[in-house]
């Protein structure tokens, strides 16, 4: 429990003494204001009201959560600890919630603040449940805005991405929540036939995407996002970094300002995008889960973190070492391992292959369908072992990956901790091996960073390499990472080595 100061309250009391005189400003707005705000507005739930400052001191401790909020600098809406403080509503949406014990803190602290309208930039780590932290007010806003009339091909709210395979597991996600409360889910991505991305956007009131094939679909004709009121950048510092910064404006600058909210999450916030960040967003309350992001970005700390410094020549053979060893474990374990470039992935592919082990490869020279087929053949576990770029480093979600191996070192230390990142998730712990090499020696300070601040290991081989943390390049971060469309040709990055 937390410890309280001598005057018997500490900086969190004082702030949310100011709860109950909130929610019942909020009922003595005049009728009109009342009514406006009765479809956006958030009322705490009496139940939550109810609970001990002290409690909601301990969580707020306990889970390292900060809230920065310049419209209510005394942080009056408290954190949803458990479901029963969930405020009133449809309780078809809420309903497959059952199977989750409680809110992660994550959705605990950011749902009171998206319910309240507000936007907001939500920061924790990989696999801490940000996907229904968006997601589930998004939907609670659509079924109260359920009977207004809607245009066809005017979706009203938009969830961006970075892959197709992301879009897919969101929109899967979401499906579950949106279908029993008639709320339609659509997902546009590229690389496949647009005709069903058309028809679909007809009566679609969600719309998961990845840029590319929005932006296409807009120049078209086939959407129009003049009506959006909820916009969500996962991925959202993958998604303002210069690869999808020019797409995201464009698709923007076509939403509507003033009515719209904004939700921006991501588990790595480098300071590169962050001014850009703030021209998206009306001014948005920033939630840090795990620590306040600072140059570098914190991992999971339920992954356990392994570096081996080794000569580009053993890579091979301390895989294999590695994958022999795996196998003798629980068969339903599945081990991930990436590589930086397209040929490299198809190269270890083939490897590990022919030392007779089943694979899959997934990675942006390969077709849609081979992309999904490799993933399902991963996630069913037909195939215990996936080779990928960087291409799967956010965001997947496959709880039974137990194991990340890197065999070659990501770009942008962020990656690193996205691809780690595929493993641990949910409460659930992980293992991560990376192997590092005189080639990788630029990133050698910021992985040491954040290996100390995971309180992991840091070999002696590694310090060699010097704990110097270089300036980041805002056009390198996640060069690697760009879907590009596989029936077009690249036009902006080169992914061959
Ligand atoms: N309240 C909850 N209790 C337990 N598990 C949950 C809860 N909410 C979500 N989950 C599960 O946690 C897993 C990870 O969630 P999710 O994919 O949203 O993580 P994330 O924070 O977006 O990760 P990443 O940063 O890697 O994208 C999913 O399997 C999801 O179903």
């Amino acid at each position: 429990m937390s410890k309280r100061s001598g005057s018997g309250e500490n900086k969190h009391s004082r702030k949310r003494a100011k709860t109950e005189e909130q929610v019942s400003a909020d009922d003595s707005d005049t009728p009109k204001q009342d009514k406006k705000k009765s479809k956006k507005s958030y009322r705490q739930s009496a139940n939550l009201n109810a609970v001990p400052q002290a409690e909601i001191d301990a969580f707020q401790e306990a889970n390292l959560v900060e809230i920065s909020d310049p419209l209510d600098k005394e942080q009056t809406l408290r954190p949803i600890i458990t479901f029963e403080h969930m405020p009133d509503f449809d309780d078809a949406l809420y309903e497959p919630l059952r199977s989750f014990s409680a809110p992660t803190p994550v959705q605990a602290a950011t749902w009171p603040l998206l319910f309240s309208g507000r936007d907001v930039i939500g920061i924790a780590e990989t696999g801490s449940g940000k996907t229904l932290a968006f997601g589930l007010p998004c939907l609670r806003k659509m079924v109260a805005l359920k009977k207004k009339k809607t245009k066809p091909s005017h979706p009203t709210a938009v969830m961006l991405t970075p892959t197709r395979e992301l879009a897919m597991q969101i929109h899967d996600q979401l499906e579950k929540y949106a279908s029993p409360v008639g709320i339609k889910v659509t997902c546009i991505f590229g690389g496949v036939r647009k005709d069903e991305h058309r028809a679909a956007l007809k009566t679609a009131t969600v719309v998961v995407a990845t840029p590319g094939r929005l932006k296409d679909l807009i120049g078209e004709g086939s959407v129009n996002l003049g009506k959006v009121k909820y916009l969500v950048l996962d991925e959202a510092d993958r998604m303002l970094d210069k690869g999808f910064e020019q797409d995201i404006k464009e698709i923007i600058g076509t939403m509507p300002v003033s009515k719209r909210q904004t939700a921006m999450f991501t588990a790595t916030w480098p300071p590169s995008v962050r001014n850009l960040a703030e021209g998206f967003t009306r001014d948005p309350a920033m939630i840090t889960v795990g620590g306040k992001p600072s140059g570098d970005p914190r991992a999971n700390t339920r992954i356990k973190q392994d570096v081996e410094v080794l000569s580009p020549y053993d890579k091979e053979q301390r895989l294999l070492q590695i994958l022999g060893g795996l196998q003798k474990k629980a068969v339903t374990d599945r081990v991930l391992v990436f590589c930086l470039y397209k040929k490299e992935a198809t190269r270890i592919e083939r490897f590990i292959q022919s030392r007779g082990y089943k694979v899959a490869g997934i990675h942006g020279d390969l077709s849609q369908s081979d992309r999904f087929k490799s993933l399902d053949a991963f996630k069913s576990g037909t195939v215990p072992i996936l080779v990928a770029t960087d291409v799967a480093a956010r965001g997947l979600d496959i709880p039974a990956v137990k194991t990340v191996i890197n065999v070659t070192f990501p770009l942008t230390i962020e990656d690193y901790v996205h691809r780690i990142g595929r493993t641990g998730r949910a409460g659930a712990e992980g293992h991560a091996i990376t192997f590092f090499t005189e080639n990788d020696k630029t990133h050698s300070g910021a992985l040491i960073n954040v290996l100390k601040a995971a309180n992991q290991n840091v070999p002696d081989s590694l310090m060699k390499f010097g704990t110097t943390v270089k300036k980041k390049q805002h056009g390198a971060y996640g060069a690697f990472f760009k879907d590009v469309e596989s029936t077009k040709a690249a036009t902006k990055i080169t992914f061959d080595d």
